[in-house]
């Protein structure tokens, strides 16, 4: 067996690691040196998943390029027609033969680099030589799967503790996954204010992403780029990248980003959800006659990001005191005092569905706020707001690794509802609501229909935020949106709460339409 002290803790073509995850000599002496846990090193994506694509004569791109000798740009260098459009020369095509100098995917002509322990943030890849600005670094190899199965997967390795994700999008319908197969670049961690910048190639008829230098980084420095439209995780990961300009969270513009995702809960301070600060100004705050806590109200810097990143105790953070707001305006509205009801079994129904409603409410609002926050947090150097829903549970260590439940959103059913409702006007109100929420919510999702392309090619082709225009226009929908829940929700409360008579004593509106084309409901 190799000695362990022989091997260099470094990684490249030659890399002793190559292929050791069938090697268990190495795997064991990787545990033995609490290396990086194992995957199989690899230079060129895996294709397992789906076959390479055979790329068609017709569809090589031949450039113009000629080379002299005299001249060391002149073979394919910055202005080479491929090289303009971001396409590798195919070899035996291109007119500077062996000269070429635009087939670095292919050759893997990647810059010195190597692994090294960072505190707080696992592994991470530091530059071992200077590196100019605009200099490809190494491309990321991994898995090439489909979006779907980098979601399964990406729920799967959450489910079986994996908290590093090394999972980015490849283009709108792909992802590569590194977790298993990789090259080195999967040890780039991310970076608010990163010195390099990934970017798409097309190589023999493939899309591949390539790690580049932003600038030019002097040796010994830690490779970083930005992961926000890259990210693929589930779990949110508190950033501890600790630029001034930190936006908080792993990924928080990405479009993996869920709005399900949780936080890993154990002694880790990236994972932790202990005082985390929620907004990030006085005005963002929900206007709520809670205390204030300074956690939550200021942006803060990097070192106090860290220093209150490894508290552990949630006593009076924002966190906390938002989910006890929510859990207490739950309970006022649920013990709203039901003077005037005829206490019979209809009381019951009435209790029932005004729990119905309440829990809807809360869930509705939690989960469209995060929506939200996703879009205002799109403009860069802020915090990433939380959505405003009750702090996730601590787990018992026996469920540490699994996933919590989604909640199905309940639809609040008018129908029922009106039939608890004593007065014609109750009805009435209640229907024009609920009109006003179902348009409000088809303009919402023709709005998304619309917006999607852009969305999607900003996010494939650029590391660039959805433009300013299309995120206002969406957050002015989503408002509108639940504006008009909210008041659907706020009149039935109203009249369920204050409701007098049964519903058998109303008087009903019968062959009514209103200006929504709804039926009210007759007696049956
Ligand atoms: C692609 S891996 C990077 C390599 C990883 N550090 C490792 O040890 O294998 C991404 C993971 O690294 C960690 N990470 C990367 N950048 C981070 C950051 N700025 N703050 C906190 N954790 C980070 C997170 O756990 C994330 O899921």
């Amino acid at each position: 067996m190799t000695e362990a002290r022989d091997i260099p803790l470094m990684f490249g073509e030659d890399s002793p690691l190559l292929d050791f995850v069938s090697n268990s000599d190495l795997v064991l002496w990787i545990n033995k040196m609490e290396g990086p846990p194992p995957y199989k090193n690899i230079q060129q994506n895996d294709f397992s998943y789906r076959k390479h694509k055979k790329q068609k004569e017709e569809d090589i791109a031949i450039c113009n390029c000629k080379y002299e000798a005299n001249d060391p740009d002149s073979a394919c260098g910055e202005r080479c027609l491929n090289v303009l459009t971001s396409t590798e020369c195919t070899p035996g095509y291109c007119p500077c033969g062996d000269y070429c100098k635009n087939q670095r995917f292919q050759k893997c002509d990647y810059a010195k680099s190597k692994l090294f322990k960072t505190e707080g943030r696992g592994w991470g890849l530091l530059a071992d030589e200077n590196i100019k600005a605009g200099q490809f670094i190494i491309e990321y190899c991994g898995e090439v799967i489909s979006w779907k199965e980098a979601r399964r997967r990406s729920q799967t390795y959450e489910n079986q503790g994996v908290k590093d994700a090394f999972i980015i999008s490849l283009n709108a319908h792909e992802s590569i996954d590194a977790t298993k197969k990789g090259s080195l670049a999967r040890f780039i961690n991310h970076s608010c204010q990163p010195n390099c910048e990934t970017r798409k190639w097309t190589v023999l008829g493939e899309l591949r992403v390539g790690i580049f230098a932003k600038q030019d980084i002097p040796a010994g420095t830690e490779l970083a780029y930005d992961y926000n439209f890259e990210w693929y995780g589930g779990a949110k990961v508190r950033c501890l990248c600790g630029a001034a300009c930190c936006s908080g969270f792993l990924g928080a513009k990405s479009r993996g980003f869920q709005e399900d995702t949780y936080l890993w809960e154990d002694d880790d301070a990236r994972y932790s959800v202990d005082d985390i600060p929620l907004y990030d100004s006085e005005e963002d705050e929900p206007a709520t006659n809670l205390p204030k806590n300074s956690h939550s109200s200021k942006h803060e810097s990097n070192t106090e990001v860290k220093h209150d990143y490894s508290m552990t105790s949630g006593d009076g953070s924002a966190s906390e005191h938002y989910s006890q707001s929510t859990a207490l305006a739950v309970e006022q509205l649920g013990s709203i005092k039901m003077e005037g009801i005829a206490v019979n079994e209809a009381s019951i129904e009435v209790n029932e569905e005004k729990k119905l409603y309440l829990q809807d409410t809360s869930q509705m609002f939690a989960h469209k706020n995060a929506m939200i926050s996703r879009i205002r947090s799109n403009t860069p150097c802020r915090n990433y707001h939380i959505a405003p829903s009750p702090k996730p549970k601590k787990r018992s260590a026996r469920y540490r690794t699994r996933r919590p439940k989604r909640l199905a959103q309940k639809q609040v059913d008018a129908k029922l509802v009106v039939q608890l409702l004593g007065s014609k006007e109750a009805q009435e109100e209640v229907f024009t609501n609920e009109g006003k929420k179902k348009q409000a919510t088809s303009q919402l999702e023709s709005l998304y229909n619309e917006i999607r392309p852009a969305i999607e090619e900003h996010e494939r082709d650029s590391q660039d935020s959805v433009s300013t225009s299309v995120a206002e226009k969406w957050i002015e929908a989503s408002c509108f949106k639940l504006k008009a829940e909210f008041d659907l929700h706020l009149s039935i409360i109203k009249h369920v709460a204050c409701s007098t008579r049964r519903a058998g004593n109303r008087a009903t509106p019968e062959g009514m339409e209103n200006e929504h084309g709804m039926k009210y409901l007759t007696d049956q």
